[in-house]
């Protein structure tokens, strides 16, 4: 490690999230493609690393973390992406909704919902700035079902209701897909007559359990990039139903008053 580099400002740390997640992946791959030496990806948690954010953003400190779009931090602080100019982090991205083969045949109703579901990174926006405010995850997502009443009566327009049929959805405890899941758990529920299980787990066990069948769906595979390693290998033990989320991203973020602007400047 050099004295004076740029890597000192941060103690040669980027402060990451749980270990299974795409992005700890592309960002170990972006450490070697630009020989980024000695820096450390820290491992912890969604929560652990956006209040590793907040601390150093009251102290006005340097940090750098694995970010993503969309997400509510970007709303609460003055942030910015790093350039990417190796594509480390791919290009757009997409948030998909992937089902347990053999969900059309069961559970028709929900099928078709999910086929349907597709929202943008405002919407989801707005359920996430709500659960930071203080709202419970439930209660934001039943909020914004009725406040979006014509978007839900969309989603579900024809569908047949169902008496009390469980279902089993699978998510990780990334803000984006708390807020998702939730959603989902409460028009699933309310709207057709589900009774849905909702099993946060690590990012592994969530396409694990949709590919042996555990679990009917998730609706938090971002594609093509960013869960590759996991599609790549149960692929052919899933269906894909499509984008729920189109134009979403992850990279390394820096608040606005660090100056620096691209990963080769954590290289200098
Ligand atoms: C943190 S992103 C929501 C998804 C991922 O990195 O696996």
């Amino acid at each position: 490690q050099r004295e004076n580099s740029v890597g000192t400002l941060f103690d040669y740390n980027i402060i990451g999230i749980d270990p299974g997640s795409g992005i700890m992946k592309s960002t170990a791959l972006a450490l070697q493609d630009y020989k980024l030496e000695g820096w450390n990806l820290i491992e912890g948690s969604s929560a652990a690393m956006t209040a590793a954010l907040d601390k150093a953003i009251r102290k006005e400190e340097p940090i750098v973390i694995t970010g993503w779009t969309p997400h509510w931090m970007f709303n609460k602080y003055d942030l910015k992406y790093l350039e990417d100019p190796l594509k480390a982090y791919g290009d757009a991205e997409e948030i998909h909704t992937v089902a347990r083969l053999g969900l059309a045949e069961d559970q028709p109703s929900a099928y078709e919902f999910l086929k349907r579901f597709h929202w943008t990174s405002d919407e989801m926006g707005e359920i996430m700035t709500s659960i930071q405010s203080g709202e419970t995850p439930n209660k934001a997502a039943a909020q914004w079902a009725e406040a979006h009443k014509d978007h839900v009566d969309e989603w579900i327009k024809g569908i047949p209701t169902v008496a009390g049929q469980s279902l089993t959805l699978s998510y990780v405890a990334w803000d984006s897909e708390i807020a998702s899941s939730h959603l989902l758990q409460y028009i699933l529920e309310q709207k057709l007559g589900y009774k849905v299980t909702a099993l946060q787990v690590e990012a592994g066990p969530m396409w694990t359990g949709v590919a042996n069948g555990d679990v009917d769906f998730t609706a938090a595979a971002w594609l093509p990039l960013t869960h590759a390693d996991y599609w790549d290998k149960y692929s052919s033990q899933l269906e894909d139903l499509g984008p729920n989320m189109t134009g979403v991203k992850t990279g390394l973020v820096v608040p606005a008053y660090v100056d620096i602007e691209s990963i080769e400047d954590l290289n200098k």
